[in-house]
């Protein structure tokens, strides 16, 4: 439990060898925030250790947890990763010749279970990594050069000293390790020593599109992080330019809600012409407040992470921007630290479109009376919260935001965004959930 440096001290570190190896981060969607739920899930089978770790939320996890049970397997965990380890273990009804084949099995859990994850499997001796037909969930490899390579060498000219998988590409540099490109959506790929290859590509249901969460784009990926070639940080820059089109405001300076917002407010100033300052002193030992486990932490989060620097905001009237409002549990606490230091004028603008529908897919919104966006229009979300006026971004400019600097080229397929939760419009269908 906590953060990967409470967990990965140097002593820990010594303890690990071998070649090959799988971790993960938890941000729990369909299972408590407990030590038990954490991966990766490692099982003995007959043919020898498994180990899985996943990114995103199994749609149709409880009848696949029937299934499962139904063939006389006994689960441990709530957790709908568990559920992928053990559907993989489970002997197909088709013959296997030399042992077991574990292409086969994935593609067949694929199948069954189109939405929604990137998973890393890892067998004695090698890696496999699989992004959902949908490409609802991001996964890129990386390659690991020699430190001595100049970087203006091609990373398909460097030699390889190892491949890395990952969901987001911003940590490949910290490695050693250069970007090289995105799993395609429904692909296995397999990594051993003798390098990586496409095992397969597993099309979606009834020709379906591709729908990656746009909500990656919104705020949860890093900024430096790459999807479909262009850097994640623009995209906001060019949210927070479309929004300043969409929702100008006559202020003194531009500001952001740190960290996620930043980038959009910056956009936001460009294109607005005004001035940008920061207005928060972001608390750095205090890690992302949406993701906490429960609204207690959340709330508490937000009363210790910001303090305001109040000469930059005395007497100004100032556009706020963050990157979006969930709950709600943000931004009037906010507004209150920056009217305490005397701003005359606070604008809320918002860079993503209201959240409105729970989402399934890996991000733990799992009801609509949550999510503030239900409760209230932005008038008054406005006056709820203490601001002048609130406005969001359109879908269509986000959408915009999103297409403008993509590269799609030399893709197998343009791409296509999950909007299920600003929009009900959701990529396999509304799911037969029983939670
Ligand atoms: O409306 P709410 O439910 O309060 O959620 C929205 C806020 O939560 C996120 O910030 P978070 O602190 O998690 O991360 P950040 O530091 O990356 O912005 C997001 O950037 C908003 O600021
Ligand atoms: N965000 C995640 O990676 C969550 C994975 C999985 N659904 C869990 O709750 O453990
Ligand atoms: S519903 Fe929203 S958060 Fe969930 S996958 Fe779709 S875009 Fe992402
Ligand atoms: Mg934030």
């Amino acid at each position: 439990m906590g953060m990967v440096s409470n967990i990965f001290n140097d002593e820990a570190i010594k303890k690990l060898s071998g070649n090959l190896g799988i971790g993960h981060t938890r941000y729990s969607t369909s299972a408590a925030s407990e030590a038990v739920n954490s991966q990766p899930f490692v099982v003995h089978t007959a043919h020898g250790a498994l180990a899985t770790a996943h990114n995103g939320e199994l749609v149709n996890a409880a009848s696949l947890r029937r299934q499962v049970l139904e063939r006389g397997v006994g689960l441990s965990t709530h957790s709908d990763s568990e559920l992928i380890t053990q559907s993989l273990c489970l002997n197909p009804n088709t013959c296997e010749r030399d042992g077991p084949d574990w292409p086969a099995r994935i593609r067949h859990f694929m199948t069954e279970a189109p939405l929604s994850y990137s998973i890393v499997i890892m067998l004695k001796d090698k890696i496999y990594g699989v992004r959902d037909p949908y490409g609802n969930r991001p996964l890129c490899i990386g390659k690991i050069v020699p430190v001595d390579v100049d970087r203006k060498v091609k990373v398909e000219d460097a030699p390889a000293e190892g491949w890395v998988i990952s969901s987001e590409s911003c940590g490949f540099l910290s490695i050693g390790a250069r970007y090289v490109r995105e799993v395609e959506p429904g692909e296995i790929v397999e990594m051993t020593r003798n390098g990586i290859r496409t095992v397969d590509i597993v099309n979606r249901p009834d020709q379906k599109k591709m729908s990656f969460c746009i909500f990656e784009y919104v705020y949860f990926a890093r900024s430096d992080s790459l999807f479909e070639g262009q850097m994640v940080y623009s995209v906001r820059l060019q949210c927070g330019r479309q929004l300043a089109r969409e929702s100008p405001v006559t202020a003194d300076i531009v500001s952001s809600v740190p960290e996620s917002g930043t980038a959009a407010a910056h956009g936001y100033a460009r294109e607005s012409g005004l001035h940008f300052a920061e207005v928060l002193c972001k608390n750095r030992y205090v890690g992302r407040t949406f993701i906490q486990p429960s609204n207690r932490l959340r709330q508490l989060g937000v009363a210790k992470k910001f303090g305001a620097l109040s000469e930059n905001v005395a007497g100004k009237r100032l556009v706020l921007i963050d990157d979006s409002i969930v709950r709600g549990n943000t931004i009037g606490p906010i507004i209150k630290l920056l009217r305490d230091a005397g701003a005359t004028e606070v604008h809320i603008r918002i860079a993503s479109p209201p959240l409105l529908y729970p989402c399934y897919m890996g991000i733990n919104i799992p009801t609509r009376e949550e999510l503030i966006g239900n409760r209230m229009n932005p008038e008054e979300l406005a006056r709820h919260v203490g601001a002048d006026s609130l406005a969001y971004l359109s879908v269509e400019g986000l959408e915009e935001a999103v297409k403008l600097n993509r590269q799609t080229k030399g893709k197998r397929e343009q791409s296509g965004y999950c909007t299920a939760c600003l929009t009900g419009e959701y990529p396999g269908g509304v799911p037969d959930l029983e939670w």
